[in-house]
């Protein structure tokens, strides 16, 4: 006979500095999983939301007070150990006042990658990859990117001539680290070596940042494998088997409705782009699903959203108070 494993309702946070460092902390001699690392956080009390158990761990923990403002539900996931079952709410924090302390005499420090020396708890370990992605993934445009409407703007320049490298330049120097390849319009007039240049000079420019890019299944298979990853359609998606997911590399998976995002995580995608959540022009006579039905898809995934749709710097607060990762932007502006 099986026994049952005792199950925990869980609340972490992020607490991420001006610089864009992230906090862990160590879990201290008389706690399970003693001196591993994790993110700052504990139990949620009978009768508190999620949120107010972050703020209150935060306060006991490490006697800081989280702004409630700039508190935002990112992801939540279950995880099952050996011996627990654990369902993990992780919010963002931007904004806090206080010194930070340790109350219960365990360590903390700031980091800005993996901190592959540590012990990290291992529901902890996806989150941080989730952070390494940022909150921009910026779509490219290099041609008009309406299908059937031509290839306008673009068409008959060099890669770093159109208004398209400029604007890629700028989010790279803002800090943007996802982007994808995503060309239909040019895909259906222009030679397949002519516009692949496009892409293998857009990847060399991105990875000289730091920036992965992910291709577009309207483009050759091929070269999101030689890329860093693979971007699906919806409609691709639905199409996918199991068994003909790539082996390696960032799988991003487009969504219109939660039947896709339930999709996506059975293909074992990385993240999804979930929208258009507001009027775009690239879908002018589809209704747009609006925050209110983002947020209650979002929330039933276990892996990072952006929003999509009528996205830029000026709707990024609005998509993280709806559980947004962050935001696909297409013809939007980044300035940040
Ligand atoms: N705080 C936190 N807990 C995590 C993370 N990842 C992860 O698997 N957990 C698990 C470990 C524990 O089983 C559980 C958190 O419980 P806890 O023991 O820290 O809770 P608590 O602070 O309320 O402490 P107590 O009830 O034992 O006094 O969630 C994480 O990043 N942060």
């Amino acid at each position: 006979m099986s026994e049952e494993k005792p199950f925990f309702n869980v609340s972490a946070c992020v607490l991420i500095d001006s610089e864009g460092r992230f906090l862990m902390a160590q879990r201290p001699e008389d706690k399970s999983w003693s001196g591993w690392w994790e993110f700052p956080g504990g139990k949620i009390e009978e009768g508190e939301s999620p949120k107010e158990a972050v703020i209150r761990e935060l306060r006991e923990e490490l006697g800081v007070e989280l702004d409630p403002e700039s508190t935002y539900p990112w992801v939540t996931m279950s995880y099952e150990y050996p011996k627990t079952d654990v369902l993990l709410h992780f919010y963002r924090c931007f904004k806090w006042s206080g010194e930070l302390r340790s109350l219960e005499k365990q360590a903390f420090e700031w980091f800005t990658q993996m901190p592959t020396d540590r012990d990290l708890l291992p529901a902890s370990v996806e989150p941080i990859e989730w952070l390494s992605y940022g909150d921009v993934y910026l779509i490219s445009n290099f041609f008009d990117s309406n299908e059937g409407a031509g290839v306008g703007h673009g068409a008959g320049q060099a890669p770093r001539e159109t208004a398209f490298w400029a604007k890629l330049t700028a989010a790279l120097e803002a800090g943007v680290r996802l982007v994808q390849f995503r060309e239909p319009a040019a895909a259906k007039v222009l030679k397949t070596e002519e516009l692949k240049r496009y892409l293998d000079e857009m990847r060399e420019h991105c990875h000289r940042y730091g920036a992965k890019v992910l291709v577009n299944s309207c483009h050759p298979r091929a070269w999101a494998e030689e890329a860093d990853g693979l971007h699906l359609r919806a409609t691709d998606a639905i199409e996918m088997e199991l068994e003909d997911m790539p082996e390696s590399g960032l799988l991003a998976v487009s969504c219109h409705n939660l039947a896709d995002l339930l999709y996506a995580h059975e293909l074992g995608a990385n993240f999804v782009v979930l929208g258009h959540v507001l009027e775009t022009a690239s879908h002018p006579d589809s209704e747009p699903i609006g925050w209110s039905q983002f947020e209650q898809w979002a929330a039933e995934s276990a892996i990072p959203v952006f929003a999509i749709g009528g996205q830029n710097a000026d709707t990024f607060r609005e998509a993280l108070r709806h559980g947004a990762h962050g935001i696909a932007v297409l013809r939007g502006e980044i300035t940040e």
